[in-house]
């Protein structure tokens, strides 16, 4: 008699099966929610990452949760405008839009990042859809300012379709691009889109995977990471210019999106393997996240007014994470 011999590596570890255990409870709690990521260009460095950002979200999408992607490509759209020799303006963080330039960033946005997210998840099955702003209206928008050209303010989301999709279990992956109210496309930051469809969808949550691991401080001092603040304290580092550009417009999204009723906000580093699932499925998390709960807060009084010297004792504050970090 032969039988087969145990060639497995040994010892197996058991820490593999306590990740497992660790992450049920968190696994319970977010099954049947919707969980809006929104995918930075910047985040999207190379093929291997995205495709291992894109089978965490099929992963996710398999233990019952509901993800819709919405992801920006400002990096790519910069890129192929640089080769068509059209001139690269940002104003206040956005994009100077010219009609040939909204042509480039459909063609970037749509044809090309999209459909590769989509390309991505389908490898495991027909999971994903690929969605501009403009199918069924979902994004309207207005002219932002004229000097800024093609730029939208997201006027409505119509967000039925999103809705279908999902009711139907696809993962909708949706592009920044609005329909104009008064007809045409406009180019609107994915950021904004984000926190814009969160709030219209009623997400459980929002994550934002983007290049640096959460929101600091002091962006010079890497010491001074977040682990977590009110959407008080965001608001007060917005009026108060604490952030610069590409982190104003997550800020502002995670804002309205909490007001709205979404429950948490993630900002975390889509550059680092699994940031995804180990924000949303274990004890201690990664990132910064932001939420609405005024009474853990150890500040006297709201709002922003009063921040100002508060800011550092709040730093100073016991760590919450006890308390937000529950399933
Ligand atoms: N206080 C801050 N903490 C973290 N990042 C900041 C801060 N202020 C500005 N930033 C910038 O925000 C950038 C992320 O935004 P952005 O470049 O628009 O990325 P994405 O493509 O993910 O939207 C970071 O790379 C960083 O340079
Ligand atoms: C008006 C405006 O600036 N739109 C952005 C849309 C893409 C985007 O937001 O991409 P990221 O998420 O990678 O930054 C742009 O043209 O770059």
């Amino acid at each position: 008699m032969k039988y087969a011999k145990d060639t497995r590596p040994k010892p197996v570890s058991s820490r593999t099966a306590e990740v497992l255990v660790e992450a049920l409870p968190w696994i319970k709690n977010i099954t049947g929610k919707t969980v809006v990521i929104k995918y930075g260009g910047s985040a999207m460095i190379d093929g291997r990452l995205r495709t291992d950002v894109m089978n965490d979200i099929v992963l996710l999408k398999i233990i019952g949760v509901n993800p819709v992607i919405i992801h920006g490509g400002g990096l790519a759209i910069t890129d192929a405008m640089n080769k068509f020799n059209i001139p690269v303006e940002f104003k206040d963080g956005q994009r100077v839009t010219t009609d040939e330039a909204m042509e480039v960033v459909r063609m970037v946005l749509m044809g090309k990042v999209n459909q590769e997210l989509v390309e991505a998840m389908n490898e495991h099955g027909n999971l994903a859809v690929g969605v501009s702003g403009s199918d069924a209206g979902t994004i309207m928008a207005e002219q932002k300012s004229p000097e800024l050209g093609r730029v939208g303010r997201i006027s409505r989301i119509n967000s039925g379709y999103l809705e279908d999709l999902i009711d139907a279990d696809y993962i909708p992956v949706v592009a920044s691009i609005a329909m104009g109210e008064e007809g045409g496309y406009y180019n609107v930051n994915a950021d904004l889109v984000a926190g814009h469809i969160a709030a219209a969808i009623g997400a459980h949550k929002i994550v934002f995977l983007t290049d640096v691991d959460g929101l600091y401080e002091d962006f010079d001092n890497k010491d001074s990471l977040i682990s977590n603040l009110t959407m008080f304290e965001a608001q007060y580092m917005v009026e108060n210019s604490v952030v610069s550009t590409g982190m104003i417009p997550k800020l502002q999204s995670c804002i309205a999106a909490l007001d709205a009723g979404v429950f948490r906000a993630h900002i975390i580093n889509g550059t680092t393997p699994h940031a995804l699932l180990l924000e949303l499925l274990t004890n201690t998390g990664v990132g910064t996240t932001l939420h609405s709960t005024e009474e853990s807060c150890t500040f006297d009084a709201h709002p922003l007014g009063n921040f100002a010297s508060k800011l550092i004792e709040n730093r100073q504050r016991p760590i919450l994470m006890g308390d937000l970090r529950t399933p």
